[in-house]
C-alpha cells in the first residue's frame, strides 16, 4: 500500500490530503503539523514521515521580514526545517513533493539538504504547486483546471513524476495533468499568480481613467473580456486585491528577477503591486475629498473586512490600508464583517504597515487611534448615525441590505463608497445617497471635488 504524508495542515495541506484520502481509498494518508504536534505525540509524527513513500510539503512560505532579501524574498525557514525532519527520520526511499509556493530552484536546495544527510536513502524532488483559491478549495481540488508536476529529466525523476501522476489520475483526466521540468513547474506557480494579479491591476488602472473620462469600468471590462483571447474572468475592478499570496508571490518573483540581474523585468512586475497600493490610496482620497476634505471626528461605517467574500481571512486585505488611511485622518470607524472577529480586526489595525521597500520591524499603532474604532455585529448598527459607509468586501448579504432604512439613520448628506461595485448606484441615488462606485461615471457631487484629498 502506497503511503502519503503531508507536512503542514493549513489551507492547502489539509484539504489536499482530505481529497486524496476520499478519492484513493487504497492509499494511506496522514497529515502532520508542528502546531498540532505540540499536542499529539511526536513519535506519531515521526512514524508517518519516516514510513511515507510520498511526502507533500505544504508549509507556509511568507515574505522575509528581516535580513537578506527582507521585504521581498520568500522565507524558507519552515521548508528547511521540514526537509531536515524528513532527513532525520526517513527509513525508505522517498518522493518529496513541493506543494508550497517557492522560488525557482528551491528543489535544488532541498535536494542538497536531503542528499547530504541521506544515510543511503534516495530522494526524488517534485514540484507540484497548488492553484486552489480560498473559499472554493474543495471544489477546485475535485475539479482542477490543471495539475502541474515538475521533476528531474532523469529516469528516476520521470519515474517519480509517473508515481504522483498515478495518484491524481484517480480523479483528474489525464489531459489536465501537465508534466514539466522542475524549474518550469516552480516558476509557473509564481507566473500564474502574477498574471492573475496583473489582470486586477490592469482593470483597476483602467478604473481611474474611467472616472476621469466618464467611461464605465464594468462596461469596459465586459467589452474587453468578450474577446476570447482575453477572457472574462478576473476583470472586476475593486478597491485592490488582497490575500496571503498575490503580493508575497509577486515580491518573490521581483526578488528572483533582481538576483538574476533582470532589473527591467523586476520593475515591470513591481508595478502590479504599486498599482494595487495606488488603488487603495485612491479610494481613501475619494472618501476624504468627497466629505469636504476631512473625515476628522466623522463616523464612517466599514462593511466588510475580509480580503474577499466567503472567508474570514484578513491577510493583506485592502480593508487594512483603507481603514488605516481613514484613521490617519481621524475618522471614527464602525466595522462589520460577517466572519472576521473583533480580535482579528484590532490585531490587523494595531500594527503599522510593513514598508516592503524599507522593511523595519512591525510596531503597534498608538492606543488613541485604537479608541477611534468599534467593531459591531450588524450592518445596521455600523451605519447608524454614520456620515458615510464604505463597502470593502463583496459579501452577498450587503447586496440585499435595506438601504432606505440605512439612509434614514445616517447623517446627511449620506455617502456610499462602493469598493466592490456590488450596489445598484442608481437606486441608491434615488434614495438620496451620494454614491461613489469604483470606475463608474461620477456623481455630480464628486465631479466638483478634487480626486485627491
Ligand atoms: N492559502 C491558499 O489559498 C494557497 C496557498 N498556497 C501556498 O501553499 C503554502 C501553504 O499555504 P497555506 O496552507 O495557506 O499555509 P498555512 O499557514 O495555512 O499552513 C501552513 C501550515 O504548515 C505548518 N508548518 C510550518 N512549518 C512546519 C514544519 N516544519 N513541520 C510541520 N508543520 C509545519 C504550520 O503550522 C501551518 O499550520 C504556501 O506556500 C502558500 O503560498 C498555494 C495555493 C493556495
Ligand atoms: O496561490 C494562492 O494562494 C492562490 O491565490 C489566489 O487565490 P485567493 O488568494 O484565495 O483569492 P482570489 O479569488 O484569487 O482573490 C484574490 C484577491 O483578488 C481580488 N479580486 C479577484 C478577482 C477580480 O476580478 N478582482 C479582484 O479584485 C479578490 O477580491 C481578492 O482580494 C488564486 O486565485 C489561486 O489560484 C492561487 O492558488
Amino acid at each position: 500500500m502506497v503511503k502519503i504524508c503531508c507536512i503542514g495542515a493549513g489551507y492547502v495541506g489539509g484539504p489536499t490530503m482530505a481529497v486524496i484520502a476520499f478519492k484513493c481509498p487504497a492509499i494511506e494518508v496522514a497529515v502532520v503539523d508542528i502546531s498540532v504536534a505540540r499536542i499529539a505525540a511526536w513519535n506519531k509524527v515521526e512514524k508517518h514521515v519516516s514510513e511515507a513513500d510520498i511526502i507533500f510539503v505544504s508549509v507556509n512560505t511568507p515574505t522575509k521580514t528581516r535580513g537578506l532579501g527582507a521585504g521581498k524574498a520568500a522565507d524558507l525557514t519552515y521548508w528547511e526545517s521540514a526537509a531536515r525532519m524528513i532527513a532525520d527520520v526517513a527509513k525508505n526511499d522517498k518522493i518529496v513533493v513541493e506543494k508550497s509556493t517557492v522560488p525557482v530552484k528551491t528543489a535544488e536546495a532541498i535536494e542538497k539538504i536531503l542528499t547530504h544527510n541521506s544515510n543511503g536513502i534516495k530522494y526524488q524532488i517534485l514540484s507540484n504547486p497548488e492553484f486552489l483559491a480560498e473559499g472554493t478549495a474543495i471544489r477546485d481540488l475535485f475539479n482542477p483546471d490543471r495539475v502541474l508536476i515538475g521533476g528531474r529529466e532523469t529516469p528516476g525523476g520521470q519515474k517519480a513524476i509517473q508515481a504522483l501522476k498515478e495518484v491524481y489520475a484517480h480523479w483528474v483526466p489525464e489531459d489536465r495533468i501537465i508534466c514539466t521540468n522542475l524549474w518550469s513547474a516552480e516558476l509557473s506557480k509564481l507566473a500564474a499568480n502574477a498574471f492573475l494579479a496583473q489582470r486586477i491591476s490592469s482593470v483597476n488602472a483602467m478604473s481611474a481613467l474611467c472616472e476621469a473620462t466618464g467611461a464605465d469600468v464594468t462596461q469596459v471590462s465586459h467589452a474587453v473580456g468578450k474577446d476570447t483571447r482575453v477572457g472574462s474572468k478576473f476583470l472586476n475592478a475593486s478597491v485592490g486585491f488582497g490575500g496571503s499570496c498575490f503580493q508575497k508571490d509577486i515580491l518573490s518573483l521581483v526578488y528572483i528577477c533582481e538576483c538574476n540581474g533582470l532589473k527591467e523585468v523586476a520593475n515591470y512586475w513591481k508595478q502590479v503591486i504599486q498599482v494595487n497600493d495606488y488603488q487603495k490610496n485612491r479610494f481613501v482620497n475619494r472618501v476624504v475629498s468627497s466629505m469636504f476634505n476631512t473625515v476628522s471626528g466623522k463616523k464612517i461605517a466599514i462593511l466588510g473586512f475580509a480580503f474577499k467574500k466567503d472567508t474570514g481571512d484578513t491577510r493583506e486585505t485592502p480593508a487594512i490600508d483603507v481603514c488605516k488611511g481613514l484613521l490617519g485622518d481621524n475618522a471614527n470607524l464602525s466595522i462589520y464583517d460577517p466572519q472576521v472577529t473583533e480580535d482579528q480586526i484590532r490585531k490587523d489595525l494595531s500594527m503599522r504597515k510593513f514598508d516592503w521597500d524599507n522593511p523595519i520591524h512591525l510596531q503597534p499603532m498608538s492606543p488613541t487611534v485604537m479608541k477611534q474604532l468599534s467593531v459591531v455585529w450588524d450592518a445596521y448598527a455600523a451605519t447608524k448615525g454614520a456620515h458615510g459607509l464604505c463597502l470593502l468586501t463583496e459579501w452577498d448579504e450587503f447586496k440585499t441590505l435595506d438601504f432606505k432604512k440605512i439612509y434614514d439613520n445616517m447623517q446627511k448628506p449620506a455617502f456610499v463608497f462602493d469598493g466592490r461595485n456590488i450596489i445598484d448606484e442608481q437606486k441608491l441615488r434615488e434614495i438620496g445617497f451620494i454614491v461613489y462606485s469604483i470606475g463608474k461615471p461620477l456623481d455630480g457631487w464628486l465631479k466638483d471635488m478634487p480626486a485627491v484629498a
